[in-house]
This record gives C-alpha cells, sequence and structure tokens, in this order.
C-alpha cells in the first residue's frame, strides 16, 4: 500500500533529507560517504505502517470528536523493545551534545511576544544528519511524516484535514524530575498570521520504566466544559477501556507519558500543559527522566487553521481565562 523505500538504511537517509528539504531543514544536507557503514535502524516498517493504518479510523474519529487521541496501550504503536533502543538512541544524542535548554513564547494581552526558559526541560531538533547517532529515531519520523497525513485523509472523517508531509518539524525533549513542568500553551498559537501552518501535534513517549502515581509528568489536555471529550474509552480500539493511562477530570484528560504511549491533537487549538515531574524526586536521577519526541503535521488547507467554525474554536479562550 505504502511505498517503502528503506531497503538500505543509506536509502533512508536520502529520502528523509530529500522528503524534508521543502521546510526550513535545509541544514540537513549530508549523506554518508560510500566507505562509511550506516547503522541499522531495529524498527520493523512494514509492522509499524500496518499498526498505524489499522489505528487510522480510530484517530481519525476520536481527534474529530474529541480533538485529541491517544494509543490505548503503551506499547501500541511499537513493541517495548523499540521503544528503549528509541530512548538509549535520545540519551546518546544528549550525551553528544545535541540538546540545549528549552524556551517557550508567551503573548501577553496586548500581543506582546516574549521568550522564557523551561526549567529542567532540554530540547533538540533531530534530522536526517543524526541518522548514525539515532537510526530509529529518525525512521520513526520518517515513516510517522510519510504515511500519516495519507492515511488520516483517506478516513471518511478525514476528507477536511488536508494533512501533508510539506514540511518538516520534529522536537525531541527530555525533562527532569524534580517539579519540571510545561505552562499551559497552545502549539500553533499564531497560525497563518505567522506563516505557522502545524494542524496536528503528534507525541511519542519513550519511558518504559515510568512509574505511575509517583513519576508525574502527565499530559493534561484540556477538552472544555462542552465535553467535547465525552468518555476515556472513545478512542479505544478494541473496546477495552485504559482508566489507569486516562483520567478524565472535570473539563481535562490527564495522559501519562508510560511505555511508548502516542498521543495526538490539534496544533492549533488544543490547550494542554505538562504536570509537574516527581516534586521530590532527585533531579539527575536519569531513570525518571521524561523522553518525547514529537512531530508536527502540517494542513494544505489554510482555511482548518483556527477555523472559527471549529467546535474546538473557544477552548483556547475557556482554557486561559479560568
Ligand atoms: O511532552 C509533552 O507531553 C508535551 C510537550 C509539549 O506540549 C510541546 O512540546 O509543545
Ligand atoms: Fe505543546
Amino acid at each position: 500500500m505504502f511505498a517503502v523505500p528503506y531497503s538500505t538504511a543509506t536509502k533512508l537517509n536520502r529520502y528523509l533529507l530529500s522528503s524534508s528539504s521543502s521546510c526550513c531543514r535545509t541544514a540537513a544536507i549530508a549523506f554518508f560517504s560510500s566507505t562509511e557503514i550506516p547503522p541499522e535502524p531495529t524498527i520493523d516498517v512494514s509492522a509499524f505502517q500496518t499498526t498505524l493504518t489499522n489505528l487510522a479510523p480510530s484517530i481519525s474519529k476520536s481527534l474529530t470528536t474529541n480533538g485529541y487521541y491517544a494509543t490505548p496501550e503503551p506499547y501500541s504503536i511499537l513493541p517495548e523493545h523499540s521503544i528503549q533502543t528509541m530512548r538509549e538512541q535520545s540519551i546518546h544524542l544528549r550525551n553528544i551534545g545535541r540538546f540545549e535548554q528549552s524556551w517557550s513564547e508567551k503573548i501577553d494581552a496586548s500581543g506582546k511576544v516574549s521568550r522564557f526558559d523551561k526549567e529542567g526541560v532540554f530540547a533538540c531538533e533531530p534530522d536526517g544528519q543524526d541518522y548514525h547517532d539515532a537510526p530509529d529515531l529518525i525512521l520513526y519520523l520518517s515513516v510517522m511524516l510519510q504515511t500519516l497525513p495519507d492515511l488520516l485523509n483517506s478516513q471518511q472523517e478525514g476528507a477536511e484535514f488536508g494533512l501533508s508531509a510539506s514540511s518538516f518539524n520534529a522536537k525531541l525533549a527530555v525533562t527532569s524530575p524534580g517539579g519540571s513542568v510545561y505552562p499551559l500553551h497552545i502549539d500553533n498559537p499564531q497560525g497563518l498570521s505567522a506563516g505557522d501552518t502545524r494542524r496536528l501535534t503528534c507525541i511519542l513517549y519513550m519511558n518504559p520504566d515510568y512509574q505511575d502515581g509517583v513519576d508525574g509528568g502527565e499530559l493534561r489536555i484540556f477538552c472544555g466544559s462542552g465535553g467535547s471529550s465525552s468518555t476515556t474509552t472513545s478512542n479505544s480500539d478494541n473496546g477495552n477501556s485504559d482508566d489507569e493511562a486516562k483520567k478524565k477530570k472535570d473539563d481535562v484528560v490527564d495522559i501519562t507519558p508510560d511505555g511508548g504511549r502516542m498521543v495526538l491533537f490539534w496544533s492549533d487549538e488544543i490547550p494542554h500543559e505538562v504536570l509537574p515531574t516527581a516534586p521530590t524526586a532527585d533531579k539527575l536521577d536519569e531513570m525518571r527522566d521524561r523522553y518525547a519526541l514529537t512531530v508536527w503535521i502540517p494542513t494544505d488547507y489554510y482555511h482548518t487553521i483556527h477555523n472559527p467554525d471549529s467546535k474546538f474554536a473557544n477552548l483556547g479562550d475557556e482554557a486561559f481565562t479560568k
């Protein structure tokens, strides 16, 4: 069903580099010399694509109904050994100095944008040049970008998504234990006025040793008093609820960043925050570090970005004035 241009790792690297060149990733122009033997990724691409294909109807339905989707089980997307490998590759990128202090921007009432550091959060933007050090991370990003937009667009509910692989934005972030947070925000608050066409946020957590009720760092999604998220089971594939992973309160849902859980939501509409990581934990306890790999998928249907007629259009106002 999908072209799988991955017969060799070198080919994959070329493919990702060229597919990302339409955006701002021009720095990612690095090919292996013919004498180098690139490392082989461990992800089974065709199994991964089959999984995404099987999940696509549930993802599409849940995005349409709730504005977000979370995998019902921690290893629904990729097996535990792949997630463990991806975590190790993330740690490697950190050890070789790829990460930097993470910052964010806030907009005040007058529209003034200011930058602030996120305490205890470090991040990098992985791209094709990282293939040697983190082949599974790059392969994962490549498959997501090349597979998910078409898959979701082809669902009945997805007829209006217009998701595309025309640009590539990714972030690998680590959040330390000891009370680190991400404040409430919307990923793409300015939309077209800032040339930002990101529409779908896809986060993969890589925390196989996550301890529920101890480690904190849950992703809190604001769903609003209108009840856009009506149940905790609606996006479950098999009908089994996963109440441990998704704890619904009045107008928010908390999702644990455990195992290899994946969460998707509308980048321009859904307010969210990361709750404090284990407040009393040692900041240097690397076992408790929270790793997350995000890829943002843009839309070619610009009218869907900050669409005032969307059922999620008022969530931002509601969340920020609470
Ligand atoms: O890591 C998470 O759960 C969310 C991260 C986030 O909100 C962001 O990077 O914009
Ligand atoms: Fe975010």
